[in-house]
C-alpha cells in the first residue's frame, strides 16, 4: 500500500502546472471544462462560510462559481508549484501560466450576470484565505490548526483522487481521510473520470489514473459515509461536436476514456 502511494507521489515530482494548464485548460479541451463550471451555478442551496478545494491542482475554474455563495475559500494542492500559480493569481503580480478571463466571463455569462468578471475576479481574490498543502493519503491530510475545529461546510474536488490514487483501495481511503475535513452535515462536491487510465501532467509526462466505474465510485462514496444527492455522468464519447473539435489523435485517445462524473453529496446524519 505505501508503495503505491509512494510511486503516486513520485510521478508528482515533475509535474509541470503550465503544461498541464495547456493541455488541459485552452481548446480544445476548456471546452469538456465548461461542463465542470456548472458545478455551483446548478446547486443554489449549497453554501456558507467556508469552501475547501481538495487537490486544488494549478486551476481556478472550480471556485469560480463557488466564491460568490461561501464568504472563505481555501485553496490545497500538494505541491508547492502547484500553490506557487495559485498564489501568483490570488496576488495578481503577474506571471501566471493561464490566463483566466474566459473562464471569468463565461461563469458570469452562466450566473446571470450579476456582476462583470473584474468584479467577480476581485471577490475571488478577496475571499481565498490561503492555498496550503494537503496530502488526501494521510489520516490527518491537513495541517492541525489549517481549518476551524468543526471543519469546512463544503469540499469540492475535481480530478484528484483518481489520479492520486495507486488503486481503488487508496481512492476510498482517500475519501475517508477528506471526510475529516468536512462538517457534519457537510457537502462534497466530486468530479473526476470515469475509465481513465492516464493523463498528461508535463511534457511526456503520463500520471496513471485509477479506472474507475460508477458503481465503483458510488460503493467507495458509501462506504466513506456520504449520502448522494445528486448524481450525472456527462459521456463525452457521446458528444460528437466536442470530439470532432479534438485537434489531435493524443487528445482524442484521452477524451476517449474521459467520463466525468459529478456528485453532490452529504455526509449520513
Ligand atoms: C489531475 S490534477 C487536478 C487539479 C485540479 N483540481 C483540476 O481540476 O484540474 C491532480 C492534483 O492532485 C494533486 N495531488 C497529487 N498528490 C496528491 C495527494 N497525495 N494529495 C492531494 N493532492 C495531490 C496534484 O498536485 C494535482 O494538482
Amino acid at each position: 500500500m505505501e508503495k503505491g502511494i509512494a510511486a503516486m507521489a513520485a510521478c508528482y515530482q515533475t509535474f509541470d502546472p503550465a503544461a498541464y494548464l495547456q493541455y488541459n485548460y485552452t481548446p480544445p479541451r476548456s471546452l469538456a471544462s465548461h461542463l465542470h463550471l456548472l458545478l455551483f451555478c446548478s446547486a443554489d442551496d449549497v453554501s456558507g462560510e467556508l469552501l475547501l478545494d481538495i487537490g486544488s491542482g494549478p486551476t481556478l475554474y472550480q471556485v469560480l462559481s463557488g466564491c460568490e455563495v461561501f464568504n472563505k475559500v481555501l485553496m490545497t494542492d500538494f505541491l508547492e508549484v502547484n500553490r506557487q500559480e495559485l498564489r501568483r493569481w490570488v496576488q495578481d503580480a503577474g506571471g501566471c501560466s493561464l490566463d483566466w478571463t474566459p473562464y471569468l466571463q463565461h461563469v458570469c455569462k452562466l450566473e446571470g450576470r450579476r456582476y462583470t468578471w473584474t468584479e467577480k475576479a476581485t471577490r475571488l481574490r478577496r475571499v481565498i484565505v490561503d492555498v496550503l498543502p494537503i496530502d488526501v493519503h494521510r489520516p490527518q491530510p491537513m495541517a492541525p490548526d489549517a481549518l476551524p475545529a468543526a471543519g469546512a461546510d463544503c469540499l469540492v474536488s475535481c480530478f484528484c483522487l483518481e489520479s492520486v490514487s495507486p488503486d481503488l483501495a487508496a481512492f476510498t481511503r482517500a475519501l475517508g481521510h477528506i471526510r475529516k475535513l468536512l462538517k457534519p452535515d457537510g457537502h462534497l462536491m466530486l468530479i473526476g473520470a470515469l475509465g481513465e487510465s492516464y493523463y498528461l501532467g508535463g511534457p511526456g509526462l503520463k500520471i496513471p489514473v485509477v479506472p474507475l466505474n460508477e458503481a465503483q465510485v458510488c460503493a467507495s462514496l458509501k462506504e466513506s459515509g456520504f449520502t448522494l444527492i445528486r448524481l450525472e455522468v456527462y459521456n463525452l464519447m457521446a458528444k460528437k461536436t466536442l470530439f470532432s473539435l479534438m485537434g489531435t489523435q493524443k487528445m482524442s485517445r484521452q477524451m476517449t476514456f474521459c467520463l466525468v462524473f459529478l456528485w453532490t453529496m452529504s455526509l449520513q446524519p
